[in-house]
Formats: C-alpha cells, sequence, structure tokens
C-alpha cells in the first residue's frame, strides 16, 4: 500500500513519517524530491531556487518523480510506502505558479509515475499563525522564501490537485499535538 502524507513546508510531514514509521517498522519511507540518488542531485538543483524558468523548475520535479516511481515505488508495491510529498505537491505547485493547461499537467504527471499514484493522501493543514512561527524557527530555502501567503495558496492548490488527479484525501488539523496527529492517521490508513 502506498500512502502519502502532503502538506506545505513545516506542516509536520517528516515528523509524521518518523512516528509512522515506529508503527511500521518494514515500511519504505520515501520522499519527493530527493528519494533517489540522482533525485538528491535535483533536489538541490531546484530548493536553490537557481532556474530562471518555471517551466524548467517544474520539469525538473517531474524528472525526479519518474526516477522515484521507477526506483522506489515500482519495486516496492507490495509492501507499506509511506512518501513525504508526491505528484499531489507538483500538481499543487504547478497550478499556482505555471500557465500549464490542467489536462497537460496531469498528463505530465501520468506519464512521470506511469499512472501509480498513492492510495491515499494525508494532508497536514496548517493555520497561517502557526505556519508562520514555524518558518521563523527554521532557515528557509529558496522555496519558502515566497513566504507565508504563497505556501497557503499552495495548501488550498493541494485539494485541487488531488481531486484533478482524482485521489482520496485526508485532511488533519496539523496543529493538533504529534500524537494525535499519527493516531488520526493511523485510523485512517486501512479504511
Ligand atoms: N504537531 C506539531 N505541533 C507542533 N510542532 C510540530 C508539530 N509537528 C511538527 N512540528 C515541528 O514543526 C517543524 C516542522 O516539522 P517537519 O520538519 O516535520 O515539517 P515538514 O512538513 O516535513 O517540513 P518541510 O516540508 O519544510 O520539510 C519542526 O520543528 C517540528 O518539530
Ligand atoms: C514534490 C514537489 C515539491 N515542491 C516543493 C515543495 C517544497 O517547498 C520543496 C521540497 O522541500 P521539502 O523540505 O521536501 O518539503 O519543493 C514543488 O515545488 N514541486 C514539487 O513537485
Amino acid at each position: 500500500m502506498y500512502i502519502a502524507i502532503e502538506g506545505i513546508d513545516t506542516a509536520g510531514k517528516s515528523t509524521q513519517i518518523a512516528a509512522l514509521k515506529k508503527h511500521f517498522p518494514q515500511a519504505v519511507t520515501t520522499k519527493e524530491p530527493g528519494g533517489t540518488e540522482i533525485g538528491k542531485e535535483i533536489r538541490e538543483m531546484v530548493l536553490s531556487a537557481k532556474t530562471k524558468s518555471k517551466r524548467a523548475e517544474f520539469l525538473l520535479f517531474l524528472a525526479d518523480r519518474a526516477e522515484h516511481i521507477k526506483e522506489v515505488i515500482e519495486p516496492n508495491l507490495h509492501k507499506v510506502i509511506i512518501s513525504d510529498r508526491s505528484a499531489v505537491s507538483g500538481v499543487a505547485y504547478a497550478l499556482i505558479q505555471e500557465d500549464i493547461d490542467t489536462k497537460d499537467l496531469v498528463y505530465l504527471n501520468d506519464f512521470a509515475t506511469k499512472k501509480i499514484y498513492p492510495k491515499k493522501i494525508f494532508l497536514l493543514r496548517l493555520t497561517k499563525e502557526e505556519l508562520e512561527f514555524r518558518l521563523s524557527q527554521k532557515e528557509l530555502d529558496g522555496i519558502e522564501l515566497r513566504g507565508s501567503e504563497y505556501l497557503l495558496q499552495i495548501q488550498e492548490s493541494i485539494k485541487k490537485a488531488s481531486e484533478l488527479l482524482g485521489l482520496t484525501l485526508i485532511e488533519i488539523d496539523a496543529t493538533k499535538p504529534i500524537n494525535e496527529i499519527t493516531e488520526e492517521i493511523l485510523s485512517n490508513i486501512n479504511n
């Protein structure tokens, strides 16, 4: 079973994946971008925000995704796979910043993923106040430097992206205590 934890930067995705790993020690935990060797290089490129073209940035994320599906997801589909982000992030970020037609966005993601998508998406939803607090506590990368208003737009876009890809989205209040969020994910995983 392949599931993804989604949410804007600082929503608590990696915290939850670490907690879930304790409940599913045999699970494959992974991430986008950067879940493969080549993906680590792509991740450095995109997060340094050096690309001048948003389309080039989008295509780099897609290349990372295609490699991730081939190298990590496809060979482990018989196991529990918990991924920090997925194609949903790809579509959500692109919807906000690109002039790509939504049909093309879905087509390009279908192409990169060979239509292998997570069975369930858990969206960790943050409030503006909590997002701004968490951002103030860390060194920001090139995408986080776009600011909280931008990230809150992405949060809405994640819902739209899941709908466009036809995926099941479960929303969770990311301001709750860490253990309560983990319990909520666990209670929804097998339903
Ligand atoms: N439920 C929570 N309540 C309070 N703080 C939290 C909670 N979950 C995570 N945090 C804290 O918020 C910060 C960001 O968490 P984390 O790194 O897990 O987010 P993320 O979604 O993986 O972020 P990014 O996308 O930027 O990598 C960390 O300092 C973490 O300890
Ligand atoms: C998959 C994907 C990600 N992004 C953005 C979202 C984040 O700002 C970074 C990844 O950083 P994280 O620490 O791993 O959360 O990249 C994007 O713009 N497009 C994508 O397809």
